[in-house]
């Protein structure tokens, strides 16, 4: 009897098994057909391309697929996680030659695109091509947002969220930073008795990113929150960076009204664990979280309720309409006074200023105040990092930042500090961000797709793309494409920004920064760090005038230097620094898997050749 439930059994499995490997072989051979018959070339890849498992456990069994003899596991090279940073777009660009190429699969086409023309058409006609919805989706758990809306619905959005970032915010961020930054160097210079380090005994740091994480936490805390919160210590040796969920050694406040008594967790701490935890938070259930055996599980549900806490709080501290706030509470709810307030320029008091007429809803202004905070979070913060350290792969390059920092101080008079005016001279710093994110972006790929038949020009010839295609726009494989950035465009080279007086910027491209002058301005649609086109980054000109100030102030008197510790000599440190940038996973924005350590130190005193 068992063994005839067992023989049924093991032929229903079989029978099931039979017409999944039927239907997957169907529709990958029709995707293949459909592939083969586009101007463009094609690469079969033999897994669900869009399989979140695949995503997840990819960086474990890709290396075992890719060793498969005989060339078996070649197609993986084409659709394992960040892929296209593994290959820098040198394995379609040699083995395919083109700069646009379908992955054909068994749930469809994907096409992937680095060719700048391409990339123009896409994202200027972004009726046409809206964003795929399926690499957004987890972005809509805090609420509708800016950047996951489509359509009208999105016109809706930017109407409100667009016009905040305006150039009395840009001044606001300036102010914010420089305050920041100031404080930050201090710690990074000073030792726990509040005594000035010696010339090169400067403290040694061990985790940059979780410093230039707090400084983007609070400079976006104070210009977009009008939160101003004092830098967390006068040192970093001996500072705890994993234990420090509530409290500051700084002797003022934290910026948000007792904190102590109202929060059972820092503001940086809930920040921090939402963005390193993302996807286990939207993952999982709240009860799942809680009762999980890692402690950092435990804490995630907890600190996503702090983080709303502290939301909730900003939003009910920006005046009212009417230009008045309450400034008491009777106990029954209603206020007892109210008081005039200045007019705050922070991206939030503009936001809630702009819908008056409630044009988005509550539940909306709470899903755009989160998807601000996490755009402008850790991509402000990694981009600082990156730049740091190469800049300490590259002395000449540092000193050519520090005269140009020294020529701004020198125009100065007795007691005057940097301003907003001064952001617009400090150029080479401005190359150094650009050359950073054309190298490393963070996000590498911007996700398109079409919901009718469209057609694009590729080569002059006509491309067309059947409804629910899904497009990368692979900002690496463009950003490193010998077409658009000849000569080296694999090395690290800043001073390719920077153009004489009598540059005239040719045809068909456009200023990443329209603020300083004479910087090369790339072809339309290669270079994409931030975007293009009407969905391009509302936080662009923020996070440029952020990384100018920063900069600014840490390289004044000092240099940015790396770690020796293990006596390697300069050129095998630096090797071995070149190789670390390289290994890096997206999480949300494209991370560095390990640590550089650097110190700052007084200019003079410095190690390097
Ligand atoms: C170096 C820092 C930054 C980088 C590299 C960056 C990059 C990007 C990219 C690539 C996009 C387009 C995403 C897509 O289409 O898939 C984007 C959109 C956006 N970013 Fe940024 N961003 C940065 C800083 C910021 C900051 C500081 C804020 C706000 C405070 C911000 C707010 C936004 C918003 C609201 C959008 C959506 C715009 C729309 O769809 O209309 N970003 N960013």
């Amino acid at each position: 009897m068992y063994q005839q439930i067992f023989a049924l059994l093991g032929a229903l499995l079989t029978a099931v098994v039979i017409s999944k490997l039927f239907g997957f072989w169907t529709s990958l051979s029709q995707a293949r057909r459909f592939a083969a018959a586009s101007p463009v070339p094609y690469v079969s890849v033999y897994w669900y391309r869009e399989s979140g498992w695949f995503w997840l456990l990819s960086p474990w069994f890709a290396p075992f697929l890719e060793s498969l003899p005989f060339g078996l596991g070649h197609w993986v090279r084409y659709m394992k996680r960040d892929f296209s940073w593994a290959h820098k777009g040198k394995l379609p660009r040699e083995e395919l030659g083109s700069d646009v190429f379908w992955t054909a699969a068994a749930d469809g086409c994907l096409l992937h695109v680095s060719d700048a023309d391409v990339v123009s058409q896409v994202v200027h006609r972004w009726k046409d091509f809206p964003k795929a919805e399926l690499y957004y989706h987890d972005l809509t758990w805090f609420g509708d947002n800016v950047i996951t809306a489509e359509g009208s619905d999105w016109q809706r959005h930017r109407k409100i969220t667009g016009p905040s970032f305006n150039e009395r915010n840009s001044s606001l961020v300036f102010q914010e930073t420089l305050t920041q930054a100031k404080a930050m160097l201090a710690s990074f210079t000073h030792e726990t008795d509040g005594n000035i380090s010696a010339p090169g005994e400067e403290p040694v740091i061990d985790d940059l990113l979780f410093w230039l994480k707090a400084i983007a936490l609070n400079v976006l805390s104070g210009a977009a929150f009008n939160r101003h919160i004092p830098w967390p210590t006068k040192s970093v040796v001996g500072f705890n960076v994993l234990h420090k969920p509530v409290e500051s050694d700084s002797d003022s406040d934290s910026g948000f009204p007792a904190e102590s008594k109202t929060h059972s967790m820092s503001w940086q701490y809930c920040m921090n664990q939402i963005m390193d935890n993302f996807y286990f938070l939207i993952g999982f259930s709240p009860w799942l979280l809680e009762h999980s055996p890692w402690k950092f599980l435990r804490t995630l549900p907890a600190a996503f309720g702090e983080f709303m806490h502290y939301i909730q709080e900003m939003i009910d501290d920006v005046p009212s309409a009417e230009g008045t706030t309450p400034t008491s509470d009777d106990g029954t709810g209603n206020s007892t006074s109210t008081k005039p307030l200045l007019r705050r320029n922070d991206l939030l008091s503009n936001i809630l200023r702009a819908n008056e007429n409630d044009l988005l809803d509550e539940s909306e202004i709470l899903g755009n105040i989160c998807i601000l905070l996490i755009a402008g979070h850790e991509t402000s913060a990694s981009v600082l990092e990156i730049a740091l350290i190469l800049l300490a792969t590259e002395p000449e390059f540092q000193q050519r930042i520090r005269d140009e920092i020294d020529s701004i101080w020198a125009a100065k008079k007795p007691g005057e500090d940097l301003t907003y005016e001064d952001y617009p001279k400090m150029r080479t710093i401005m190359a150094l961000m650009l050359e950073t994110l054309r190298l490393c972006p963070q996000i590498i790929n911007l996700f398109k797709s079409t919901e009718t038949s469209q057609t694009l020009t590729y080569r002059s010839q006509p491309l067309p793309l059947p409804p629910h295609t899904t497009i990368f726009l692979e900002a690496v494989s463009l950003q490193r494409n010998p077409k658009y950035w000849s000569p080296s465009p694999d090395l690290f080279l800043p001073s390719r920004w920077l153009k004489d007086p009598t540059y005239t910027p040719p045809p068909n491209t456009l200023p990443e920064s329209p603020a300083h002058a004479n910087l090369l301005c790339p072809q339309k649609g290669s270079y994409i760090p931030f975007g293009a086109g009407m969905r391009s980054c509302l936080g662009k000109k923020f996070a440029q005038v952020e990384f100018c100030t920063i900069v600014a102030v840490l390289l004044k008197g000092y240099s940015v230097e790396l770690v020796d510790d293990g006596g390697k000599g300069w050129e095998e440190k630096r090797r071995e620094v070149l190789e670390c940038l390289d290994r890096r996973q997206t999480i949300i924005a494209l991370r560095m898997l390990g640590k550089v350590k650097v110190r700052f130190v007084r200019s003079g005193a410095e190690s390097f050749p």
